[in-house]
């Protein structure tokens, strides 16, 4: 899975934004100055306005970005070219998609690492994180643009000789708007399957993390999409309301927090559409005493330190049983300690900044908050302030252990979204059960433990809809995606997630005469 590309050929959009190759490029070149939406195949500035908003490079604290934000008539304009793109891509069939994405898969697969640089520049995360999420990018294409070719409905035999079928339908232009955290992933999370059904989008990357949307989009367009398939809007609360109240717009799949998330599904229940929520979480970790504490140890730190914390099926409530606490805590320390913070583009790197100052502070306020209830710090938790001088106005900040926890902390009940790992020790499975399930949310959950019926039965009972044994945070493809409770409903990746994308229309025929009640 942790395997490097060669070097990466530059496309005309980075050409033209980039002062120097993306092969050569370092931390704190990167200006973007070309429009960042996407219309009808196209870069273009938005036809009106609903504010401004800068982008940052979180590693040294530069503006990368001034942009506007798109207005109600830009909305308008985008969603009525995915509605005349619908028109002929809708007409194709699976096997033609499929062609085409399995193209864009390649590109990008060609491209990874430009992408990668680009999404490590705006978003912070380290370049070896990045790479992996660009993986699981054109991985998404390519699994999809294979279920393209074999979506079918069913034939049902009838009395008489009549006989009904099924024919599987996309829904229309649909909406996908995203979070900071994973912004070429959610891009091609969402557009992925909604392509491969034949549906147009029109997607709103998060203001704080414009830029890498735009490369799908060009991806897309040199794949062989007809023009305005694949739309770009940039903006924030304003422009996401247009899209979600727009008449044409048939479903709006949706990555972000709960309180917007359930804005949206109101919006959303206006024009009776279907959303798809992937909405926050606070998910257990267990750990068992018969565990493989190696990879226990490890594995906690896949669940708490991927892009700086910030991933929301973290499992940030790590229980330990009681008869390995001591020695668990002092090896997940050690290698904590251990995680190299600073630049993220350098190879070495595993830890850069947070996405940007407002939300570095909110994370140090819940450790403080958490001091203050009780909680001991075993380490970092703290600002963290790198050697080189061009990064002394970045983000960044000490992963931090917390000790001493209890269920009814802030730090133990709140989705943090930061490096941040909260250790809670336990008694007995039916202990841990009932704790591991005592939250509104229900993202993720795993266990660690070496006996296998456990293991099955822990995670029947877990109240999430991600369950991970021995093992956190991989992303298969293959596998669906999504929460229970407030974590949200709708399956993004695998099979199911086609269900989300198209409806299923029934088309019932009659052989003989019509037997009239009349
Ligand atoms: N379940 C999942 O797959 C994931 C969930 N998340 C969650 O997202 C949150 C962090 O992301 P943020 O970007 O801060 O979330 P957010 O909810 O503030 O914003 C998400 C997106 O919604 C847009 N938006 C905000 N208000 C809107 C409104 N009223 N109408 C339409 N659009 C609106 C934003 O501009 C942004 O593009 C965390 O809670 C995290 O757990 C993040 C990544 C993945
Ligand atoms: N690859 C992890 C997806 C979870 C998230 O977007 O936060």
């Amino acid at each position: 899975m942790f395997f490097r590309a060669g070097r990466a050929a530059v496309s005309s959009f980075l050409r033209s934004v980039l002062q120097s190759p993306v092969a050569t490029m370092s931390t704190g070149t990167f200006v973007v100055s070309q429009p960042l939406n996407y219309r009808g195949g196209t870069r273009v500035e938005p036809a009106d306005a609903s504010g401004t908003e800068k982008a940052f490079e979180p590693a040294t604290g530069r503006v990368i970005a001034t942009f506007t934000c798109s207005g109600e008539k830009e909305v308008n304009l985008a969603v009525q070219n995915a509605k005349a793109a619908f028109k002929i891509w809708s007409q194709k069939s699976g096997m033609e998609r499929c062609r085409i994405l399995l193209e864009a898969a390649r590109i990008i697969r060609e491209r990874k690492d430009e992408i990668a640089t680009v999404e490590c520049i705006n978003n912070g995360k380290s370049i070896f994180e990045a790479r992996l999420d660009i993986d699981t990018s054109w991985q998404c294409l390519e699994y999809f643009a294979g279920l393209a070719a074999s979506m079918a409905g069913e034939h049902i035999q009838l009395p008489g000789g009549s006989f009904g079928y099924t024919r599987r339908e996309p829904l229309g232009v649909c909406v996908g708007i995203g979070a900071w955290n994973y912004p070429f992933q959610i891009t091609s999370w969402k557009s992925a399957p909604a392509l491969a059904c034949g549906n147009a989008m029109v997607f709103k990357p998060s203001p704080f993390t414009p830029v890498s949307a735009l490369l799908l989009a060009e991806i897309y367009t040199e794949a062989g999409v007809p023009p305005g398939l694949f739309n770009v809007v940039q903006g924030g609360v304003a422009t996401g309301q247009f899209l979600c109240q727009h008449h044409d717009v048939a479903k709006v799949s949706f990555t972000g927090s709960v309180p917007t998330g359930m804005k949206i599904m109101e919006m959303a229940s206006k024009g009776v559409k279907p959303v798809t929520l992937e909405l926050g979480g606070k998910s257990p970790l267990i750990i068992f005493s018969d565990c493989d504490m190696n990879n226990a140890v490890k594995g906690a730190l896949m669940a708490n330190f991927l892009t700086q914390g910030q991933v929301c099926c973290n499992g940030t409530r790590v229980f330990v049983q009681k008869e390995i606490l001591d020695k668990f805590t002092e090896e997940v320390v050690k290698q904590t300690q251990r995680i190299k913070i600073g630049d993220p583009l350098l190879e070495d790197t595993r830890m850069g900044p947070l996405i940007n100052r407002p939300h570095l502070e909110r994370v140090l306020g819940f450790v403080k908050v958490a001091k203050e209830q009780g909680a001991k710090v075993l380490c970092g938790g703290d600002t963290y302030v790198p050697e080189d001088p061009k990064l002394k106005d970045g983000y960044y900040m000490r992963p931090c252990v917390l000790t001493n926890c209890r269920d009814d902390m802030t730090c133990v009940k709140e989705e943090i979204f930061g490096p941040v790992m909260s250790i809670l020790p336990f008694d007995t499975e039916a202990e841990v059960l009932e704790r591991a399930n005592d939250t509104t949310f229900g993202l993720a959950a795993g266990v660690f433990t070496r006996d296998i019926q456990r293991a099955h039965r822990v995670v029947a009972e877990l109240q999430a809809g991600t369950c991970f044994i021995n093992n956190y945070n991989v992303s298969p493809v293959e596998l669906p995606f999504g929460g229970y409770k407030k974590s949200g409903f709708g399956r993004e990746n695998g099979r199911v997630a086609i269900e989300y994308y198209s409806q299923l229309k029934t088309v019932c025929v009659e052989m003989g005469d019509v037997e009239s009640a009349f």
